[in-house]
C-alpha cells in the first residue's frame, strides 16, 4: 500500500482548510472518515521546520536533533561527552513535539522532499495523531510528520539501545563486583531487559493506531515475548528470594561474626542442633564448635556422654567436657559440706583438767565475743549469726546421740569429772550465743590435739609387757593386731573379757561435723536392726566419744578381697566362684530383706567368721523409706569400680524446704545387684567390669551406654567360662536398673543349680533311648520332647 492511498492520509487532505478552525479538536472526532486524501499526489510544501531540518547547521532544533544522535554515536570519545540520560532524551523528545507543535500551527509548513522520503513507517506516536487529527487536510505537513515520526522512532531506538547498554555497563560493573552472587547479576539483567522491553512495548503500544494486521501480529508477538520474559524473570525472582532467605536463615542462625569467647554454650548449642547437612553449614558448625567456652556449658542432668550425644558433638569433646562435670560435682559436694557445716553449732574444742582451765577459757572466749561484736568490720559474720538461731536445736540433737548403751550419757558424765567440764563450757558458749542471738559471734578456737599425744584417754599402755588396751564403756579390750583400714577407720583384732576375740573398729572423726555424727549414728542404727542376721557382722558395743567411734564387733578372719586376691594366682575354679558368689549374695539378700541399701558393696567389705561369709560396713547404708525403692543421695559416695551408673549420673534437684538447688544420685537395691555382678565379674575374668579405664575414664565408662560390657568365652588363661555364670553376670549388669534380678533371683538361676549327674545315668540314658526307638520303630517329635521333660523334671532324683 502506497503512503498516500493510506486512508487516514486521505482524510487528512481533505480537511486541511480547515486546520485553523479545527485545531482544538481531537483526532478521534476524525479519525472514521473517509479516505478523502486518496487523490492526493502533489508533494508536500517545505515547511519552516523542514526547512530547517535540511539546513543542519543552522536549524536549532535539527541541531539538537543531531547533537543529540551524535552525542549518543560518540559517548565514549576520549573528550569526555557522557551519555544522554534519559531525562535528557525525554527533554529532547519533548522539545521535538514541541517544533513539530510549532511546525504543523504554521500555514505554510510543507516540504517536497520529506514526501519523496516517506515510506513504509507505520508506528505513529499518539502526540502525532493527535497533531494530525487537529490539522486533517494537510498532506505537506502529513509527510512532515512522518518524516519526523520515523526520526523520533529511531531516536527511541536510540534509547532503548543506549538504555540497554547503561543497564549492561552497570551489570558488568556489579559483576565484577560481587562475581558470586550470580542469581542477583541475572535478576538485574532480566529485570533490566524486562524494563526495557515494556518501555519499548509502551511506547509501541502507545504508538499503536491498530490500523494493520503487520501490527498486531508484531504486537502480539511482542506481547508473548514479553509475557515469556515475565515468566522466567518471575521465576528467577523466587529462586533469588528462596536463596537469599536461605543465606538469612543462616546468618540469624549463626548471628554476626563475634569473637570466640563470645560464643556461649547456648548460642553453639543452637548452632549444632539446628545445622543442616550442606557444606559451608557443616564448616561454619565446626568453626563453632573449635570456639566453644567450656566455662559456660551447663550440663543440667546429663553426663557427658548424654551432653555430647544430645548437642552432636564429636567425641573430642568429651575429655573437656568431662572435666567440667566432675568439677561441678565436685564444687556440688563441697558446697553440701559447706552447707551442712554452717548448720553445726560452734563449739570449743578443748580438754579440761580443772576448774581454773574452764573459767580461764571462758573469760577468754567472752573477751573473744566483745572483741568481735566491736569489730564492725568483721567480714563473713552474717552467716554465724544467721545460724545461731539453729544453734539450740542442732544442740539438742547432738547432745541426744546415744552412744554409750550401757550408761544414760548424764549419768557418765556425772562420774567423768573431764566431760562434766567439758559439758559446762559448751553450755557456757551457748549461753553466749543466745545472749547476742542477733549481734556477730567470732567463731570460738579450736585447738588441734597436740601432736605428741598418742592415745585417746580410752587408749593407754598399762605396763610394757601388755598390748595397748582401749576401753569402750569401761571395758578393757587388749590390741593384738591391726586387721584392716579404711577411710578413716582402723580395724584391730583385740582380746576382751574371757579373752574372747573381737573386732575393734575405731573410727576418728570431726566431732563438729553433723554429718559424719549422722553418718555413724546410722552405721549403728541399721547394725542393730541387723543384730542377730548371721550373714551380718556382728556388733556388740559401741562407744562415741569426743571425735572417736568405737565399735566392738563379731572378728572376721580374712575378707574376701583378700581370699581372691590369693586366687589370681590359680587357674579358675568355677566351684570356687559358684560358692562365694552364692554365699556374697545370701548376705546382700538378709540386708534387702530388712529393706536396706548397702550401697559399698566389694570385695574388701565381706569377710568370713569361722567360715561363714558376713557382710560388714553399713557406713553409707540406707534405710529404704517405706513404699520406696530408692534412696537418694546428696553426695556422690562408693568404689568406683563397683559402683552402678546410676549411681554416678547425678540428677539436678530443688531442696522443698530451703528452695536449694543441688544434685543427688539415686541408689537402690538393683544399686547392689550391679555391685554383685562387678564382683563375680573380678572372680572370673580377674578384674571388674570398668577396671581397664584408669581414674576418671573409669567413672565415664560406667556411665557411657556406650561402652559395653565384654563377657568373653574365655579368660585370659584360655579357660572355658561357663555360659550359665556368663548369663548371671549379664543379668546383674544391665543398665536399666528394672532388668536386673533381684538377690533372690540370683538364687534361683541356673548358675547356683547345677544339675550333676553320673556317667552311668549318661550312659543308662542313652541305652534306654536307643531301645525305647528300635521297640517303637518311629517316634515322634512330640513324643521325645516329652521324654525329655520326664527326664529333667526327675533329675532331681538323680543328682550325685
Ligand atoms: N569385723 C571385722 N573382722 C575382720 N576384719 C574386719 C572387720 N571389719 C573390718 N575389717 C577389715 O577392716 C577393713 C576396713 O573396715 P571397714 O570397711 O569397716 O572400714 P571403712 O572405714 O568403712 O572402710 P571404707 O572407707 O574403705 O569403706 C575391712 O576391709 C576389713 O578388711
Amino acid at each position: 500500500m502506497s503512503r498516500y492511498s493510506h486512508p487516514s492520509r486521505t482524510r487528512l487532505s481533505m480537511t486541511q482548510q480547515n486546520v485553523q478552525d479545527d485545531k482544538t479538536k481531537t483526532g478521534t472526532m476524525y479519525g472514521n472518515d473517509s479516505d478523502e486524501d486518496e487523490n492526493v499526489i502533489d508533494p508536500p510544501k517545505l515547511s519552516k521546520f523542514g526547512s530547517a531540518l535540511l539546513n543542519e547547521h543552522n536549524s536549532t532544533t535539527f541541531t539538537k536533533f543531531q547533537h543529540f544522535r551524535h552525542g549518543y554515536n560518540h559517548t565514549h570519545t576520549s573528550n569526555g561527552t557522557k551519555f544522554p540520560t534519559n531525562n535528557k532524551i525525554r527533554r529532547t523528545f519533548s522539545e521535538l513535539d514541541e517544533s513539530i507543535n510549532q511546525e504543523i500551527s504554521s500555514p505554510t509548513s510543507s516540504s517536497s522532499i520529506f514526501a519523496n522520503t516517506i515510506n513504509q513507517t507505520s508506528i505513529r506516536p499518539t502526540s502525532m495523531t493527535t497533531l494530525q487529527s487537529n490539522h486533517t487536510g494537510s498532506s505537506h505537513l502529513n509527510s512532515g510528520m512522518d518524516t519526523l515520526q520515523r526520526m523520533k522512532q529511531s531516536m527511541m531506538r536510540d534509547e532503548t539501545a543506549l538504555s540497554e547498554k547503561i543497564l549492561e555497563r552497570r551489570n558488568n560493573r556489579r559483576i565484577s563486583r560481587t562475581s558470586s552472587n550470580h542469581s542477583t547479576m541475572n535478576l538485574d539483567l532480566s529485570n533490566a531487559k524486562e524494563i526495557e522491553l515494556s518501555g519499548t512495548i509502551s511506547t509501541i503500544n502507545n504508538n499503536n493506531p491498530m490500523t494493520t494486521t503487520n501490527t498486531s501480529e508484531s504486537f502480539r508477538r511482542i506481547k508473548t515475548l514479553q509475557q515469556n520474559l515475565k515468566a522466567e524473570v518471575t521465576s528467577k525472582n523466587i529462586e533469588r528470594r528462596s536463596k537469599l532467605f536461605l543465606n538469612k536463615k543462616r546468618m540469624s542462625r549463626l548471628g554476626p561474626a563475634k569473637r570466640a569467647s563470645e560464643i556461649i554454650g547456648s548460642e553453639i548449642d543452637d548452632a549444632l542442633v539446628n545445622s543442616e547437612k550442606t557444606n559451608d553449614q557443616v564448616d561454619i558448625t565446626n568453626e563453632s564448635k573449635q570456639t566453644i567456652d567450656y566455662s559456660n556449658i551447663d550440663l543440667g542432668d546429663l553426663n557427658p556422654f548424654q551432653y555430647i550425644k544430645k548437642h552432636n558433638l564429636p567425641a573430642t569433646e568429651l575429655p573437656q567436657i568431662s572435666e567440667i562435670y566432675f568439677k561441678n560435682q565436685k564444687e556440688g559436694n563441697r558446697a553440701n559440706a559447706i552447707r551442712k557445716r554452717s548448720l553445726t553449732p560452734v563449739i570449743a574444742r578443748k580438754k579440761f583438767s580443772n576448774n581454773d582451765n574452764i573459767n580461764r577459757d571462758i573469760r577468754r572466749s567472752k573477751t573473744e565475743s566483745n572483741t568481735a561484736l566491736n569489730n564492725k568490720e568483721n567480714v563473713g559474720l552474717s552467716t554465724i549469726d544467721h545460724n545461731v538461731d539453729r544453734l539450740p536445736k542442732k544442740r539438742e540433737a547432738l547432745t541426744n546421740i546415744q552412744v554409750n548403751k550401757k550408761e544414760p550419757e548424764f549419768k557418765r558424765m556425772k562420774s567423768d569429772p573431764e566431760q562434766l567440764n567439758q559439758m559446762v563450757v559448751q553450755e557456757e558458749v551457748k549461753i553466749g550465743h543466745d545472749s547476742h542471738k542477733t549481734k556477730p559471734v567470732k567463731k570460738v578456737e579450736i585447738q588441734e590435739p597436740t601432736a605428741s599425744k598418742r592415745y585417746h584417754r580410752h587408749e593407754t599402755v598399762q605396763d610394757s609387757n601388755r598390748n595397748p588396751i582401749i576401753l569402750v564403756n569401761d571395758t578393757e579390750y587388749e590390741k593384738i593386731e591391726l586387721l584392716g583400714r579404711g577411710g578413716s577407720s582402723k580395724v584391730y583384732k583385740v582380746k576382751g573379757p574371757s579373752k574372747k576375740v573381737y573386732a575393734l573398729k575405731r573410727v576418728s572423726f570431726d566431732e563438729f561435723d553433723d554429718s559424719s555424727i549422722d553418718g555413724f549414728k546410722g552405721e549403728i542404727a541399721l547394725l542393730e536392726k541387723l543384730r542377730n542376721k548371721d550373714r551380718v557382722v556382728q556388733l556388740f558395743d559401741y562407744e562415741m566419744s569426743s571425735g572417736v567411734l568405737y565399735l566392738i564387733m563379731e572378728c572376721g578372719d580374712y575378707d574376701l578381697s583378700f581370699i581372691l586376691n590369693q586366687k589370681l594366682k590359680v587357674p579358675i575354679d568355677i566351684e570356687f566362684i559358684r560358692y562365694y558368689a552364692r554365699e556374697m549374695i545370701k548376705c546382700v539378700n538378709v540386708v534387702h530383706d530388712a529393706d536396706i541399701v548397702h550401697s559399698d558393696l566389694k570385695p574388701a567389705n565381706f569377710v568370713f567368721v569361722k567360715g561363714m561369709l558376713k557382710i560388714i560396713d553399713f557406713g553409707i547404708a540406707n534405710a529404704v523409706p517405706d513404699h520406696t525403692v530408692n534412696i537418694y543421695r546428696e553426695t556422690q559416695i562408693g568404689t568406683p569400680n563397683y559402683m552402678a551408673p546410676e549411681a554416678l549420673v547425678a540428677m539436678n534437684y530443688t531442696n522443698d524446704n530451703s528452695g536449694q538447688t543441688g544434685n543427688r544420685w539415686k541408689v537402690g537395691k538393683p544399686s547392689d545387684v550391679w555391685s554383685i555382678g562387678c564382683i563375680i565379674y573380678q572372680m572370673v575374668y580377674g578384674k571388674p567390669p570398668y577396671a581397664g579405664f584408669q581414674g576418671q575414664n573409669r567413672l565415664l565408662a560406667i556411665m557411657n551406654p556406650e561402652v559395653k560390657i565384654m563377657y568373653p568365652d574365655k579368660t585370659s588363661k584360655d579357660e572355658v567360662v561357663p555360659r550359665s555364670v556368663i548369663d548371671l553376670m549379664k543379668d546383674c549388669l544391665h543398665r536399666d536398673p528394672n532388668k536386673r534380678l533381684t538377690t533372690n533371683e540370683m538364687l534361683q538361676t541356673q548358675f547356683f543349680n547345677p544339675i550333676m549327674v553320673s556317667e552311668s545315668f549318661i550312659r543308662n540314658l542313652i541305652k534306654n533311648a536307643v531301645y525305647f526307638g528300635c521297640e517303637q520303630g518311629e517316634v515322634s517329635d512330640g513324643k521325645i520332647d516329652d521324654l525329655a521333660d520326664d527326664v529333667i523334671s526327675r533329675l532331681g532324683e538323680f543328682k550325685i
